[in-house]
């Protein structure tokens, strides 16, 4: 079942979405303000540069991922626990692993802005574009986790980025509270 891991006493929390969604942006602030320490895990900057990847796909500029390495790599930082996986995609990790899935939301002309201001070419806006129209990452995350765990959250303001990390250290409180842990 998902999320019950007797030995962690802190969780691993997915934050998931779109590319330029803002998971890295919540996952840094999370990160600082959370009650317990946890570790942000850009899994994308570690499929660089751990090399678990098949190659470069030129057209759309991005690694092929090994998944079977990239799990491989994961597996003791999960079992610990006390992480934050921030990728744009979820459904990779075993559902023993996660405790809460975020799945981050943005109005999608405000994305497009934000993935033209980080130079990405028209082919890559436009798909990920279409896949937040689609609600590709949301229907992945609620097809693979138990849906009391995965929470759809709006990031399209510095308020929303507040909020929502406040309601995520929220989470973090009683979920220790739950598991006989103060904080
Ligand atoms: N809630 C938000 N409000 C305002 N700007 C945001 C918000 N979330 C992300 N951004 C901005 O959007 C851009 C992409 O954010 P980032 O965290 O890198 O996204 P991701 O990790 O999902 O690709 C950054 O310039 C960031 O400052």
């Amino acid at each position: 079942m998902s999320g019950d891991h007797p030995a962690r006493t802190s969780p691993v929390i997915v934050i998931t979405g779109t590319p330029g969604t803002g998971k890295s942006t919540h996952a840094q602030l999370l990160a600082q303000e959370s009650p317990v320490p946890l570790r942000h895990i850009n899994v994308g900057d570690i499929v660089k540069d751990k090399a678990l990847h098949e190659g470069y796909d030129d057209e759309w500029q991005s690694y092929v991922v090994d998944e079977d390495k990239l799990l491989d790599e994961l597996e003791p930082l999960a079992s610990a626990g006390g992480v934050i996986l921030d990728w744009h995609t979820c459904e990779i990790y075993p559902e023993r692993w996660v405790d809460l899935v975020i799945v981050l939301r943005c109005d999608h002309t405000r994305l497009w802005n934000r993935l033209e201001k980080r130079g990405y070419p028209l082919n890559k806006i436009q798909e990920n574009n279409q896949a937040e129209i689609m609600e590709t990452v949301l229907d992945e995350a609620r097809s693979s986790y138990a849906q009391e765990i995965v929470i759809e959250l709006k990031s399209e303001s510095t308020e929303d980025l507040e909020e929502n990390v406040s309601r995520i250290v929220q989470w973090i409180t009683t979920w220790r509270k739950d598991r006989g842990e103060e904080t």
